[in-house]
């Protein structure tokens, strides 16, 4: 059987360069293109210097680099990620979207590219944090009345957005659980003499840290105990192997908006 293609977007990142290594050492999925943004220093290296096959010089010519190419996957910055995604609608590229930082808007137009190529988005890509959110769903119901429900996140010093994708993730499973909606019951952060806790608020915290490759808590604290939901991440191939679980579930699939849960068979 021919080996599924797979372009890398920001190849040279953290997430680029594990999955590289994941593509590397897999059986039936060849590095088709490494791709980096126009400005990057990493261009016209072999991106065999970064965990890859060797034979694959990195590029910034999106459209050359996509054409043959059965999935991209993308862990970028959510600029990059729109760029890309028009381009693999044109191409009828499937693609992989890991990038987190997406506001609604942004978030409306990876729906409309998923009417003529395959989507999976998913903000963490882990098969643990997909487990995770099925749990949510019993503890919210279990836990309706009583608890306070706060989610605390921690990652590495150069993330840039935050609350990370998990968390609002994580915050939208409760919420909707629960029947409330996020944008209405979120409080990030606190400070000051904010008063006495809203019981129907979802709270967020944010650790950002040395080289912490990402943990969430949910913890419901109630009267006499508290409950937390903790999943920790230590190496980023868990989110690397999740997408390229991701990419070979959409070579089997037809074009449409998918989630993890979706490659995961969780729904
Ligand atoms: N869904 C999931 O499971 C996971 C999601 N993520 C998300 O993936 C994203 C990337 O994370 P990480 O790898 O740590 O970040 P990095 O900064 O290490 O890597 C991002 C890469 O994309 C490049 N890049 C930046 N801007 C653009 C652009 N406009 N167009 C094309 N390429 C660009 C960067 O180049 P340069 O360095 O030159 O700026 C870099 O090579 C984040 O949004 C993060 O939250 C991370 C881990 C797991
Ligand atoms: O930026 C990261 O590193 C991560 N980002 C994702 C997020 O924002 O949820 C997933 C993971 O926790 C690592």
């Amino acid at each position: 059987m021919s080996k599924i293609k797979i372009a890398i977007a920001g190849c040279g990142g953290r997430m680029g360069r594990a999955l590289l290594e994941g593509v590397a050492q897999s059986d039936d999925l060849v590095l088709h293109a490494a791709m980096e943004h126009s400005g990057s220093a990493l261009l016209g290296r072999d991106a065999g210097e970064f965990g890859g096959t060797r034979g694959v010089a990195i590029t910034a010519d999106v459209e050359a680099a996509l054409k043959g190419a059965d999935a991209l996957i993308d862990f970028t910055r959510p600029e990059g990620t729109l760029h890309h995604l028009e381009i693999c609608r044109k191409l009828g590229v499937n693609m992989v979207i890991g990038t987190t930082g997406f506001n609604a808007q942004e978030k409306a137009l990876l729906g409309a590219a998923a009417q003529d190529v395959g989507v999976v988005f998913a903000p963490n890509m882990s098969v643990g944090v997909n487990l995770v959110f099925k749990l949510l769903e019993t503890a919210s119901r279990v836990l309706s009345h009583g608890y306070d429900i706060e989610i605390i996140e921690a990652h590495h010093r150069h993330k840039v957005d935050a609350p990370s994708g998990t968390a609002l993730g994580m915050g939208e499973v409760v919420a909707r659980t629960l029947g409330r909606d996020l944008s209405q019951c979120a409080v990030y952060g606190r400070e000051g003499v904010t008063g006495e806790r809203d019981p129907s608020t979802i709270g967020f915290a944010t650790v950002r840290g040395g080289d912490i490759v990402g943990d969430h808590t949910v913890l419901y604290a109630g009267i006499g105990e508290r409950i937390e939901i903790t999943h920790k991440a230590s190496s980023r191939a868990t989110f690397a192997l999740g997408a390229l679980r991701a990419a070979r579930f959409l070579k089997a699939n037809p074009a449409g908006m998918y989630d993890m849960q979706d490659v995961l068979g969780l729904k």
